[in-house]
This record gives C-alpha cells, sequence and structure tokens, in this order.
C-alpha cells in the first residue's frame, strides 16, 4: 500500500520505518528541513532501538521524506502523527492539529481518487470528526463518505522500545467511519494482526479515541496508587515492593507497573491525563479520582529531598542526582521527575552534581548551574549525599565508596549493596 505519514516525531518516524519494513511504500511529510535530510540519508533522527536499521534499509527504495505535502496526492492513506501538546492551563492543545489538517486538506484538493485520513495522534473523544473532518473537507472540496473517508488509530508505543512496541502490539485499535477505511487499515495491519497475541478493536471513532486516554489514565493511576501504598508502607516501616509484589500474583491486578517511588514523568502521561481532566471538566465532570493521581504523583520528588534532608543538612551542601531522563533507555527529559528534584534540592541551598548515560545535554541548557559529571562514580565523589532518580541499569551495584557522606535515598529501587553505605533510604520501602 502507499501510505503517507505527516509529522515525522517519535511516533511518526517509527509508524514510517516500520511501515516500510512491513512492505509499504512510505513517504513522511516533515516540516523540519533537518528530520527530512536525516531520513533520505538512511539515518534516523531519533534514537530509538531497531529503529536506524530499518531506516537505512528501506531510504532510497521504499522509504523517503519531503517538506512537500503534494507527496500525499501519490499515496493512499495519510496518518496524521502530529504533536498534540498542552495549553498553559493544562487543556489539549490543537493547534498543529488544526495546521496539519489545513496543509492536508489543500494538497488532496488536487487528489482525483479516494482518501482515507488516519488520525494516529492522541486526541479527545470528537476531536477526528468535529475538527479534522471539517478542515479536510473545507480545505479539499471533499466530503467525508464521498472521496474521504476518516479513521481513528491511537498508538501505544513506550519511548525506548517503539519499534517493538508497533510490530508486536497486544492491541490494534480502529475507529472508522466507514467498512472501506476500516478494511484498508485492516490490509495495511495484516503481518501484525495475524501474530499471535495481537487483538484488533473495531469501534466508532469516539471510543478509539477515548481508548488511549483511559489506558495512559489507568496505568498512570496505578503508578500513583502503587505510590500512595509505598509511602503508606514506609510509615509502617514495611517493604512496598515485597507487598505489591505479592498483589501483582492477583491476576485481575497484574505484576507489570508495580514499580512505586519518584513517580510518573515524560511526554505522553502528564499531557494525556491533564488534558483528559481538562476535558472532562469542560464535558461537566469533576474528575476526582485523576486529580488525586497526579497530586499524588507531584508530591513524590518533594518526598525524596525531604528524606534526604532528615540526614543531610542541604545548605551548602554537595548533592549528587543519578538519572535525568524520565525513564531508562531514552535522553528524552520532558516532565522527568529528576528535574523537579533537582530544583527542590537548589531552593534548599545544595550544589547539585548530576550524571546521566544519555539525557545530560539535554538538560544542561535548562540548569547551567548544575555540575554534570562523565560518569556515576565521578558524580558521586565528595558529594554529602545522594539520590537515584532514573532506574539506569548501570547504577546498579555502584560503588559508593569516594562520597563525603555515605548517604544515598533511592527513588527507583537500584541495587545496592547496603553495607556499603552509612545510610540507605527507599523512598517506598
Ligand atoms: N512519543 C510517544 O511515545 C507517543 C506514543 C503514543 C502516542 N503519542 C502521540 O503521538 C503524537 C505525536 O507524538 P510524537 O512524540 O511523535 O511528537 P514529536 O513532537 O516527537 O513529533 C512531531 C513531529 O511533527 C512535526 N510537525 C509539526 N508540525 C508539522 C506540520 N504542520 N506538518 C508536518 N510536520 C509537522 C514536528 O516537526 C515533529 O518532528 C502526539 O499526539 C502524542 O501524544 C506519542
Ligand atoms: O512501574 C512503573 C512503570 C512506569 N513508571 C514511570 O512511568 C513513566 C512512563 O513510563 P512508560 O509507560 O514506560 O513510558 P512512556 O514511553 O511514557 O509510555 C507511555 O506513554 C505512551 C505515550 O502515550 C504510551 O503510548 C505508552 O503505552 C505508555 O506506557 C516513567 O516516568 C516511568 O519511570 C513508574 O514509575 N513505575
Amino acid at each position: 500500500m502507499h501510505v503517507s505519514i505527516v509529522g515525522s516525531g517519535y511516533v511518526g518516524t517509527t509508524v514510517a520505518a516500520c511501515l516500510a519494513d512491513l512492505g509499504h511504500e512510505v513517504v513522511n511529510i516533515e516540516i523540519d528541513q533537518e528530520i527530512v535530510d536525516t531520513i533520505n540519508a538512511g539515518e534516523a533522527p531519533i534514537h530509538e532501538s531497531g529503529l536506524a536499521e530499518r531506516i537505512a534499509e528501506h531510504a532510497g527504495t521504499n522509504l523517503r521524506a519531503t517538506t512537500d505535502y503534494a507527496a500525499v496526492r501519490d499515496t493512499d492513506v495519510t496518518f496524521l502523527c502530529l504533536p498534540t501538546p498542552q495549553a498553559d492551563d493544562g487543556s489539549l492543545d490543537l493547534a498543529i492539529m488544526r495546521a496539519g489538517s489545513e496543509s492536508l486538506g489543500r494538497a488532496l484538493a488536487a487528489k482525483a481518487d479516494d482518501h482515507l485520513v488516519v488520525v494516529k495522534s492522541t486526541v479527545l473523544p470528537g476531536t477526528t470528526e468535529d475538527v479534522v473532518g471539517p478542515i479536510l473537507e473545507d480545505e479539499s472540496g471533499k466530503h467525508v463518505g464521498d472521496g474521504l473517508e476518516l479513521a481513528m488509530n491511537p498508538e501505544f508505543l513506550r519511548m525506548g522500545t517503539a519499534v517493538m512496541d508497533f510490530l508486536e502490539p497486544d492491541k490494534v485499535v480502529v475507529g472508522a467511519t466507514s467498512e472501506d477505511a476500516a478494511t484498508t487499515l485492516r490490509e495495511l495491519y495484516a503481518p501484525i494482526l495475524s501474530r499471535e497475541g495481537t487483538d484488533l478493536v473495531e469501534t466508532d471513532i469516539r471510543e478509539a479515541e477515548l481508548i488511549k486516554y483511559a489506558n495512559n489514565a489507568f496505568l498512570a493511576s496505578k503508578v500513583s496508587l502503587v505510590n500512595e501504598l509505598g509511602n503508606i508502607a514506609t510509615e509502617y516501616g514495611a517493604d512496598a515492593y515485597e507487598v505489591l509484589a505479592a498483589v501483582g500474583l492477583d491476576d485481575r491486578i497484574s505484576e507489570r507497573f508495580m514499580r512505586s517511588g519518584l513517580g510518573w514523568g515524560g511526554s505522553c502521561f502528564p499531557k494525556d491525563v491533564d488534558a483528559l481532566r481538562a476535558g472532562a471538566r469542560e464535558q461537566g465532570y469533576d474528575p476526582a479520582l485523576l486529580d488525586a493521581v497526579v497530586a499524588v504523583n507531584d508530591a513524590q520528588p518533594r518526598r525524596l529531598v525531604d528524606s534526604l534532608a532528615t540526614h543531610v543538612d542541604l545548605e551548602g551542601a554537595r548533592i549528587t542526582v543519578l538519572g535525568l531522563s524520565f525513564k531508562p533507555g531514552t535522553d528524552d527529559i520532558r516532565k522527568s521527575r529528576a528535574l523537579d528534584v533537582i530544583e527542590y534540592l537548589q531552593d534548599r541551598g545544595a550544589t547539585v552534581v548530576a550524571y546521566d548515560p544519555v539525557a545530560v545535554e539535554n538538560v544542561r541548557p535548562m540548569y547551567p548551574d548544575v555540575e554534570y559529571a562523565d560518569s556515576a562514580v565521578d558524580a558521586l565523589a565528595d558529594a554529602d549525599g545522594a539520590v537515584v532518580a532514573t532506574d539506569w541499569p548501570e547504577f546498579d551495584d555502584l560503588a559508593f565508596d569516594g562520597m563525603a557522606q555515605r548517604v544515598v535515598v533511592d527513588g527507583r529501587r537500584i541495587d545496592v549493596d547496603e553495607a556499603d553505605l552509612d545510610v540507605y533510604e527507599g523512598l517506598t520501602w
């Protein structure tokens, strides 16, 4: 099938490379010329395991990139993989989706054949049919159901494992306005849908849109619940990890996504939970539980710093922050809990020394007064205390003997030989 993909960030690039790998003819339409040139040179514009190889193999044959929306006219289906950021009040900001839909609609005006537009971006119910659809109709002169079909196909990939998550998902969700649109997507995804372990969920568009938010809200709530249970466990002097390992054996609950500690960050959970809360309020519903989910999450970084402060006078102290990315396996620092930890430490007069295997250059411009070390061991040298903010595997079994005071408060439960430390405290265990 001939496929165009608008937006070539984390999702658009991964989807394009993977669809090319499945044998489709794929073109990425992207406003950033540097990204376009990178893909056309056979290189990956982002770091994701398995992506560079796929782009190297397919660029120049069945994968290319361009800034020119006219390329959509040579394709049967277009995926919109544009950003859907938060406005200042937390609500969903659709400005980029609107701009992309306008450009797409204008390009489709000169296409004679029928076209299917699939929204893959995370958008609230009603966006595809009430915002994207009418813009496409106005700009192209086509009508939904007559020359133009609409579908919504949310994406559940995680950063760091994006390629495998896309190629081997638990589910593919398709919301479509017509049987033809659903059939096209079934054909496009045939190799993925034929594998055992992947379910196809076909719904109307509104349900497809909401499934994505419900999925992220559920996972974020699960982590906030395990953090609350972890906070309670520490008050009782109990180990939340032992407690939750047992709880997770109940298959109604599952042992996955049970790691308590510093909480959730990243480019998705914070913005999507906020957009759903704002959307719910707009619909007249008060999302009390989701408000609490965010409040619990926001409290964890301060709890970590407060816990360190019970052992170290932070004013003038040299404190190491181990890990800056929002989770291991990525250099993404968006809404990373580590950044809140840095701010609370600085507020209390500490000098912060930070180390991360890949994310330092993303943080440096935001926090120029932090000292950045080249290794965890260097970062710990002469420190009066340390906190663990990201569970990078290389932090397991670290040597802490270079510290001036061997005090560690761990927000992520790395493997530590407590005998090496004067004070070791887990945030929730
Ligand atoms: N990142 C994830 O892990 C993930 C997972 C699932 C769903 N999502 C959702 O997918 C969507 C895209 O997310 P992302 O992380 O890939 O975003 P991103 O910011 O990484 O990439 C978006 C790309 O779109 C480009 N762009 C902006 N305006 C454009 C325009 N008018 N025309 C063409 N290109 C344009 C940008 O230059 C950028 O390269 C969002 O709705 C997000 O919530 C993200
Ligand atoms: O037991 C856990 C699991 C995760 N986290 C934290 O939760 C955040 C999100 O982690 P993860 O879900 O692995 O990363 P993302 O790449 O943000 O992926 C989420 O957000 C994407 C964008 O919407 C979705 O597509 C994915 O399905 C969804 O898992 C990170 O800060 C993790 O440290 C915990 O604290 N404890």
